[in-house]
């Protein structure tokens, strides 16, 4: 359907020979943000890693951003990357170089060649994140919640249709896993598409999203209940 980002159909998740998750039947669509629960171990990022091709899927049918995972050659996964933005835990920016430097190499890696508009896209993205003013530093020099701006901001550059955060706030004090959460909160509100996977409670009890488990080799939506 033209509205469905994501789509899996009895889809078998494998690390290496272990099957991880089995049967997963699974639907996005545009404009959702999910929430993906479940305890340590469980197959979350797993999932994750299939979905932008990190690990390939064998069994089972999955469509993501258009592309058809079971038959992606290896030479088309950058252009199903670059439909996806993808924010980690630990956030992955090139530490030694600065907030420009860590956005302009990926607008080059995917093509970008004129400069003004190379400038006027990272200007763009870092107002959107609310880091304009710290351009010209260098990502060590940020705390933790201004790196993760900077991978957010990091994500949306080519403007992806999906963005797959893998626990954003995992490494962040509870202050900031709710600033980064209104973040991607008001991101979603510009009509974008999230999937999260994360153990944070009290963002999940704050925020109410659509929700899926992992558990016991299985993914399924949970209706929340009512906090407190
Ligand atoms: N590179 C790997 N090679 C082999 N097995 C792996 C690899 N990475 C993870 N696994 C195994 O796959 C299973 C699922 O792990 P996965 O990382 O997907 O879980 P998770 O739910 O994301 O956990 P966490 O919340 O700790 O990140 C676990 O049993 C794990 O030990």
């Amino acid at each position: 359907m033209e509205n469905t980002v994501l789509h899996l159909e009895n889809a078998n998740i494998y690390q290496g020979d272990s099957l991880v998750l089995s049967n997963v039947n699974l639907t996005i669509n545009k404009g959702d943000f999910f929430y993906m629960i479940g305890k340590t171990g469980s197959g979350k990022s797993s999932l994750m890693k299939t979905l932008y091709a990190d690990i390939p899927l064998l069994d089972g049918k999955g469509t993501v951003v258009g592309f058809d995972l079971e038959k992606l050659k290896d030479k088309n996964i950058p252009y199903l990357r670059r439909k996806i933005g993808i924010v980690f835990q630990d956030f992955k920016l090139l530490t030694d170089r600065t907030v420009f430097a860590n956005l302009e190499f990926v607008l080059k890696a995917t093509g970008w060649k004129n400069k003004e508009d190379i400038h006027k896209k990272i200007d763009e993205v870092l107002e959107k994140v609310g880091m304009q003013s710290k351009a010209s530093k260098k990502a060590y020099e940020l705390s933790g919640g201004e790196q993760q701006r900077v991978a957010i901001a990091r994500a949306l550059l080519n403007d992806p249709e999906l963005i797959l955060a893998d626990e954003p706030t995992g490494n962040l004090d509870p202050k900031t896993s709710l600033e980064v959460m209104e973040l991607l909160n008001k991101i979603h509100q510009s009509g974008k598409t999230i999937l999260m996977a994360t153990h944070d409670y009290q963002l999940i009890v704050k925020y109410k999203h659509k929700t899926l488990k992992v558990e016991a080799g299985e993914v399924f939506e949970v209706v929340q209940q009512l906090a407190n």
